[in-house]
This record gives structure tokens, C-alpha cells and sequence, in this order.
């Protein structure tokens, strides 16, 4: 039986009085990729910043590994295993690739771990390791991309939340961050969470799927009947 190690229970999130997320209970299950796809505006980043401690939730309930941690601040959920890459990267652009890696190492209590976790990054996202001393802003869009990952994995999360990874790269770029992806998840057991709009480039890679419509869950199963153009359109 799968278990889950990020779950909301009737979460509820907004932005002052108007509320965007309207009870989402949604499961990531130990060792999935699940996927949330939903229109612009449906409140998928809304769920997840709540998700993550960006925000806190007007209600309902967040659990990491069966334990509360609802409204937990983002710093303790990244000390306890929590990853959040957010829309538009959150690199340091003016900072070297490594030193950006190496600040994504910063909440690691063990720094003699580091420098092994940077070789497996490097073995994931070679490009990184060949532009190690050029400074992140120069780097393209889906480089950048795979540097905000790879900072993301130097504290070895459990949980990888990834909101639209694919956003502004060209077709190829996105396959190469999708299938990064499943590496990820296969190499490193990495349970993840990933917001998506690239419907054809990012079912294949997803375990489960679900869609969010006006702040509300409205599938959730398994990938593969959203292949089917009219009914994710329905859905959508
Ligand atoms: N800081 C904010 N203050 C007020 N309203 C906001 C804020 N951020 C988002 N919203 C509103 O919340 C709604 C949901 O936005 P959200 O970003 O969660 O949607 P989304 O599904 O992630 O869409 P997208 O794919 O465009 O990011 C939108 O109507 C948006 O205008």
C-alpha cells in the first residue's frame, strides 16, 4: 500500500480576504511523481506556496510523514527534507553556478557530505559542472532551470515540489528538465510534486495526476485518461 509523505487535508489558501484554494486534499505518495495540471489562475501555486509554508492556510490541515506541520515556516521545512523550486527559478543570478550550488548546500548540518552530493549533481546536469564558475545569470533558461533543481537537491530533500519547471523553454529543453525529473526520482528516491502546463511533455513522467480547476480538485487518478484532449479540456 502506498503511503503519503506530503498530504493536504482540506487546505484553504488566499490572498487577504478572497480565497483561492477552496479544500484540496491531495496525497504525494512516498517515492511518486505526481503532477497538477490546472488552467493559469486555478490556484495551483496558491496550494503549494500553502503547501510549503509561503503562505499560511485559512484552514485545513498540511502533514509531512503523518506529522502536522501546517503554516511550518519554509526554512524548518527545508530542514526537515522539504524542497520548493519556485516559477522563475529563485537563483542567485549574479552568483557563480557553484557558488549558487553551494548555497543550496548552506541548511546541510553535515558539510562533509557536500562535495559528494555535488559530483552526483554534476553526473545529473553535466552543463553545470562544465559552466561551474560562470556567473547563473548567463546561463539560458533551461540551464537555469536545472541549477535552481540542482541547488534544491544539495540538501538531499525527501520532498521536491517544482512549480512549472518548464515555463519560457523551448520544446526540447523541457524534455531534457522532464526527464531530469524521472532520473531524479529513480536515482534518488525523490518523492515529487510538480506543477505543470506542458500537458504532452509532463503526463509521461507522472505517476498519478491531478487537476485543479477554481481551487478545487476535480481528477485525480491516474495519468493516462488525461491523453485524451476532450476530456482534460472538460476537466480544464
Ligand atoms: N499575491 C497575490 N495577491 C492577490 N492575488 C493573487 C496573488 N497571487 C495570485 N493571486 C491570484 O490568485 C489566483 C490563483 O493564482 P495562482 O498563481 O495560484 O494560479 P496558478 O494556477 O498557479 O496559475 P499560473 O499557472 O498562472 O501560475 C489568480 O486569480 C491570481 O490572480
Amino acid at each position: 500500500m502506498s503511503t503519503a509523505i506530503l498530504e493536504a487535508r482540506d487546505l484553504c489558501a488566499g490572498y487577504g480576504k478572497k480565497q483561492i484554494v477552496n479544500g484540496v486534499s491531495l496525497s504525494l505518495n512516498t517515492g511518486e511523481v505526481l503532477l497538477i495540471l490546472g488552467h493559469n489562475g486555478a490556484g495551483k501555486t496558491t496550494f503549494v506556496r500553502a503547501l510549503f509554508g509561503l503562505m499560511t492556510p485559512m484552514a485545513g490541515q498540511v502533514l509531512y510523514e503523518g506529522k502536522e506541520i501546517t503554516g511550518r515556516k519554509p526554512a524548518a521545512n527545508v530542514a526537515d527534507g522539504i524542497a520548493f523550486v519556485p516559477q522563475g527559478h529563485g537563483i542567485f543570478r549574479s552568483l557563480s553556478v557553484h557558488d549558487n550550488l553551494e548555497l543550496g548546500g548552506f541548511v546541510e548540518p553535515d558539510k562533509s557530505v557536500l562535495p559528494q552530493r555535488l559530483e552526483q549533481i554534476n553526473g545529473l546536469f553535466p552543463i553545470l559542472k562544465e559552466r561551474a564558475s560562470q556567473t547563473a545569470g548567463t546561463l539560458s533558461g533551461g540551464q537555469q532551470q536545472m541549477l535552481a533543481i540542482g541547488m534544491a537537491l544539495m540538501h538531499e530533500p525527501r520532498v521536491l515540489i517544482l512549480d512549472e519547471p518548464s515555463i519560457g523553454l523551448a520544446p526540447n529543453l523541457v524534455e531534457r528538465v522532464m526527464s531530469s525529473i524521472t532520473e531524479i526520482n529513480q536515482r534518488f528516491g525523490t518523492s515529487i510534486l510538480i506543477i505543470e502546463q506542458n500537458v504532452p511533455l509532463s503526463l509521461p513522467i507522472a505517476h498519478r495526476a491531478a487537476v485543479i480547476k477554481t481551487g478545487e480538485v476535480v481528477y485525480e487518478g491516474a495519468p493516462e485518461p488525461l491523453q485524451d484532449h476532450v476530456k482534460l479540456m472538460q476537466l480544464f
